[in-house]
């Protein structure tokens, strides 16, 4: 893929941070421009997503948190006139090293978005995809890591007698699943969900809800989302971003209880602007 977005100039170079199995992913002195928009989408963030626990991004519309999200698996390169400067590591190596192939970067670091987003394709070729791409080809082999990934994602038993009709006669909140099954299927290290429940009915967001908390046990995750109270229900660490400034960054149920800064404190009491 033609990175035409990224000024990889702005990228100094930096030693690697020493490795820690507890961090997955580390952010150091990030900002990020884009040349459309006014305002610097985010300044100078640096902060560390603990390894397989559930990391949530709260804050006002437009904070940038789906921004930072995009910068872990470089989907901002397809932003064309993004800047990005500073660091993202994940695992110790440089995401935005020379050289680094985006496309296994990518399959590391697996994307679910907020509106459901199933190819027009069977249930069985929506997981099958990212599999075929990494070479898979044989058929018993396929119907395994296809029903792993279903069970996985809790899809399997509504799904499995109809693995060959289109995935988009699925409800919402199936065709989500089917989404993170798809990514899962290429057993990535990192599963980023972009407000993954904000298009779905309250019995399908618990679905969603349960499942962020089995699928931790395997992946670091980190979520983006509009509602409080999950991120309070799913995640165990949450950072408050604002005005493209990471405020706080913690523990769930100390952020939520007592959090450091007034700012954060507005936020989550609901007295922000
Ligand atoms: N593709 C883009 N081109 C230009 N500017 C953008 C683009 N995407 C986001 N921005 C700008 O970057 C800033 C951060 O946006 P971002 O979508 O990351 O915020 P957010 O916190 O995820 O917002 P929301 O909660 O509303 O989804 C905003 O000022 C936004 O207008």
């Amino acid at each position: 893929m033609k990175n035409h977005s990224i000024d990889v100039k702005a990228l100094k170079r930096a030693p690697a941070p020493s490795p820690n199995s507890d961090v997955c992913l580390q952010v150091e002195n990030l900002s990020l421009h884009y040349l459309r928009s006014q305002n610097v989408a985010l300044h100078d963030v640096s902060l560390e997503i603990p390894r397989q626990r559930v990391t949530a991004f709260i804050g006002p519309s437009g904070c940038g948190k789906s921004s930072l999200l995009r910068c872990f698996n470089r989907m901002n390169d397809l932003i064309e006139g993004s800047i990005i400067s500073g660091h993202v590591w994940l695992d110790g190596e440089d995401v935005y090293a020379k050289g680094v192939d985006v496309a296994t970067l990518r399959r590391r670091v697996g994307m679910v978005f907020q509106s459901p987003n199933p190819f027009p394709k069977s249930i069985y070729e929506n997981v099958a995809f990212g599999l075929r791409i990494q070479g898979f080809k044989k058929k018993r082999l396929l119907d395994e890591l296809i029903e792993r990934a279903l069970r996985s994602a809790a899809l399997w038993d509504e799904v499995k007698d109809r693995l060959n009709e289109n995935a988009l006669v699925l409800s919402g909140g199936q065709q989500q699943r089917l989404v993170i099954a798809r990514a899962i299927a290429v057993e990535p290290e990192v599963l980023l969900l972009d407000e993954p429940a904000s298009s779905l009915d309250p019995i399908s967001t618990l679905r969603i809800e349960e499942l962020i908390y089995e699928l931790k046990t395997r992946y670091t995750i980190v979520i983006v989302t509009h509602n409080m109270q999950q991120a309070a229900r799913v995640s165990d660490m949450t950072a408050f971003m604002n005005l493209g400034r990471l405020v706080e960054f913690g523990e769930t149920d100390t952020l939520f209880t007592n959090p450091r800064e007034s700012q954060t404190e507005d936020y989550i009491t609901g007295r922000y602007g």
